[in-house]
């Protein structure tokens, strides 16, 4: 048996590439609106079968298509693949007579015979994929089928373009969404959204009548590491304090940064008990932990006032203050200490 060709890369391949990557995502999803843009292309040329395709490094993956299952197939076994080397369109009428194609699996095993496919080319000119259509009868398209077909590829490729900026824009906007809610410093909520959102806990908690706590963090003698190691490794003290509040909390906790060298964790659901329980927690991870910048090991504490939302409560203000209170007591009582106001 004659082995397969091997089907030559496009000169501008790694660009080409680059530019299929513009469009991951899209790989994954088989969506009706393609599907539709198949239906139409078999429609239009009379043929049972109908493809989009992606064509990447290796593979060929048809990420649309009618009459057949989507499908992943080698680089060298697919026609997408010669039809991406030129420009319009490629059309063999009987796979069985063109060398390129007598040996394929698709002709030899499902017995295909007719293709026509053309290429989806982006603004700058790479053909990253095809709108093919295939029949088990070998037969030519006419000039109304081939003109139409073309026109349809140019329609995919702007729904592609269309998903591609949507996608683009959505990305774009959970970065900005994260970037205005996050302090970089200490990875946690920064002071507005912990307010918002320690403002909807509220009305949460006496909407269900749940109890709703919340532990204020103050970093102890924090001026002197500044002082004696540099702002530099303050700043890296405060991220690691920050990440273990942020690994030792639940997703339904809420902590951020309140100030300076000030962190907060609003506890929904959460009695004083298992806020004390927890503020301990993290005032020991914080004790044990040793944080190393520029060779130097530097250890620090915190002082944590607890409190829990009475009845009565008037907002957020009146929480803070008391765990405030807390707090102060904590630092009068030596630091390194949790408190319960
Ligand atoms: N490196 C760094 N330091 C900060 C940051 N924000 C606030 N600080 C410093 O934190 C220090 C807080 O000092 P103080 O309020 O006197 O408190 P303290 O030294 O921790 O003393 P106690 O709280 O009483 O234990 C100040 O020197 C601030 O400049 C920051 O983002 N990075």
């Amino acid at each position: 048996m004659e082995a397969m060709i091997s089907v030559p890369r496009p000169k501008n391949e790694s660009e080409r590439l680059a530019a299929l990557r513009r469009y991951r995502q899209l790989d994954r999803v088989a969506e009706k609106d393609f599907e539709l843009l198949t239906k139409v292309a078999a429609e239009i040329c009379d043929v049972p079968f109908a493809l989009i395709s992606l064509i990447d490094d290796d593979h060929v993956t048809s990420v649309a298509s009618i009459g057949m299952p989507n499908a992943v197939l080698a680089r060298d076994e697919a026609c997408c693949s010669w039809a991406i080397l030129q420009d319009g369109l490629l059309e063999i009428p009987d796979l069985s007579r063109d060398q390129r194609t007598a040996r394929l699996r698709l002709m030899t095993e499902t017995g295909m015979h007719m293709y026509a496919g053309t290429s989806l080319s982006t603004k700058d000119g790479f053909h990253i994929g095809t709108l093919c259509v295939l029949d088990k009868k070998p037969h030519s398209l006419n000039n109304h089928q081939r003109e139409l077909l073309s026109g349809l590829a140019r329609q995919v490729m702007a729904l592609l373009d269309l998903r591609a900026h949507e996608q683009m824009l959505m990305e774009a906007l959970v970065r900005e969404q994260y970037l205005a809610s996050v302090d970089m410093l200490t990875g946690l909520l920064n002071r507005r959204v912990l307010f918002e959102r320690f403002d909807a806990e509220i009305d949460r908690s006496r909407r269900y009548s749940t109890p709703l706590s919340m532990a204020l963090i103050d970093l102890d003698h924090f001026k002197s590491i500044n002082d004696t190691f540099g702002h530099a490794a303050g700043d890296a003290v405060l991220s690691s304090v920050g990440e273990i509040v942020k690994t030792s909390i639940r997703s339904s906790d809420i902590a951020g940064r309140y100030g300076g060298e000030e962190l907060c964790v609003v506890l929904p659901q959460t009695t004083a008990e298992g806020a004390y329980a927890l503020a301990e927690s993290l005032r020991k991870q914080i004790e044990e932990s040793m944080i190393s910048i520029d060779g130097k090991t530097i250890t620090v504490t915190a002082s944590i006032g607890v409190t829990t939302m009475q009845t009565n409560c008037k907002g957020a203000l009146q929480i803070l203050n008391a765990a405030d209170e807390a707090l102060y007591q904590a630092k009068h009582a030596g630091r390194n200490k949790t408190v319960l106001g």
